[in-house]
């Protein structure tokens, strides 16, 4: 399947499961790659047939930067659940890395999803 992707989108939230972590916000960056037929885009060369990524980024920013949670799992989560429903983009995959939640993790930590693909 071809895909459309959206690399290093970086958002500032509210994000964390202890309590200093409720009153600041914190710099994430988020990867995304998702399931898109390209070819009738091509064909016509016209965008309203593309999932635009532009588009995309400026909800993930939107929904990431107002959201409040706990756990990188739980915004993950809802948030494949949000672009898959809104852009009716069949299948993902989705990093979240916290870049400053663990200083020794030179390359930062988080969490990879996939969801609407089937395994192979
Ligand atoms: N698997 C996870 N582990 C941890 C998370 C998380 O969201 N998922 N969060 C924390 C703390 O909020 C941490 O980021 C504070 O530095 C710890 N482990």
């Amino acid at each position: 399947m071809d895909q459309v992707f959206i690399r290093g989108l970086e958002v500032q939230a509210v994000i964390g499961a202890y309590d200093w972590e409720r009153t600041i916000r914190q710099r994430l960056v988020l990867d995304l790659e998702m399931d898109w037929d390209i070819r009738p885009a091509a064909a016509d060369d016209d965008l309203t047939l593309a999932l635009d990524y532009a588009a995309v980024s400026q909800r993930v920013l939107d929904y990431v930067s107002a959201s409040s949670f706990e756990l990188v799992e739980t915004l993950a989560d809802r948030l494949a659940t949000l672009i898959m429903e809104e852009f009716s983009v069949p299948g993902l995959r989705l990093v979240i890395t916290k870049p400053g939640a663990v200083p020794e993790a030179r390359r930062g930590v988080g969490v990879i999803i996939e969801r609407g693909r089937s395994r192979a």
